[in-house]
């Protein structure tokens, strides 16, 4: 991937913030509405909500926005416009919906990580998180500790051991570090702990290979 001029633990400083934080914007306030509304919708009592009303005021809002959209190929060359962190991307990103989203923070030590409290949308087994959702975020969160660590790549393989549950509504530490580089070849580590227990430990191999951005 081409992630342009990405900070990296020899250019900066203990506890830079590697992911584009929410803003008070009016995109970041309307994803944010939206990932209230994901979640309220699971929450909601069936019988009771008006949900028809709510398909039809969601279903109009998606129509304002969709006739507000560029060509997808435009919207993309504008997407990877920025220095390297990204904003809708599934995991960090503050304008995608979907995503927690997840701040992650480089360390001196050449370590990411950032805390995160994963709710309903989020659920695998009852009360706990989906193991694909684990996975996605550890994968992203290997990506970010390979940028700061100054060499990264496309993910070729990913060993995903689930040692416990991992709890929602509790604080999760998911961390990412370089081991190694071997040519092409980076190997990277993470895990995603509770109340100081590993639920979820990586060990990631990447290939350095570059992905161009859209122009
Ligand atoms: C800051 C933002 C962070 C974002 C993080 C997000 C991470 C992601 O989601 S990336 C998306 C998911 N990954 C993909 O889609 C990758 C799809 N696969 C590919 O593009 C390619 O197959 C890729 C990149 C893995 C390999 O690239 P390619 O240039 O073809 O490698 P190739 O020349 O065949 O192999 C290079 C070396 O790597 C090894 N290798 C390649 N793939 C693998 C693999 N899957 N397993 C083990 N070894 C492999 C080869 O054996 C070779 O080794 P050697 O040099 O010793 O012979």
């Amino acid at each position: 991937m081409d992630l342009g001029n990405h900070p990296t633990v020899e250019s900066h400083s203990d506890g830079t913030v590697l992911t584009s934080a929410p803003q008070d914007t009016p995109v970041d306030r309307a994803t944010a509405a939206a990932r209230r509304v994901l979640e309220a919708l699971l929450l909601t009592d069936r019988a009771n909500a008006n949900l028809e009303r709510v398909a039809e005021e969601l279903n109009g809002i998606a129509e304002h926005l969709e006739q507000h959209a560029p060509e997808v190929r435009e919207r993309m060359v504008d997407m990877w416009s920025g220095e390297g962190v990204t904003r809708h991307d599934p995991v960090t990103g503050p304008e995608n919906a979907i995503a927690p989203p997840l701040v992650l923070a480089g360390m001196a030590d050449g370590s990411v990580r950032g805390e995160v409290t994963l709710t309903i949308p989020y659920q695998g087994p009852p009360g706990c998180v989906h193991g694909g959702v684990s996975a996605l975020l550890l994968d992203h969160t290997l990506g970010v500790a390979n940028a700061w660590a100054g060499k990264d790549g496309m993910t070729a393989q990913l060993n995903v051991r689930y040692h416990r549950p991992t709890p929602l509504f509790r604080p999760l530490t998911v961390q990412g570090r370089q081991e190694s580089v071997d040519g092409r070849k980076i190997h990277t580590i993470g895990s995603i702990t509770a109340d100081g227990e590993v639920c979820v430990s990586v060990e990631g191999l990447f290939i350095d290979k570059k992905v161009p951005r859209p122009r």
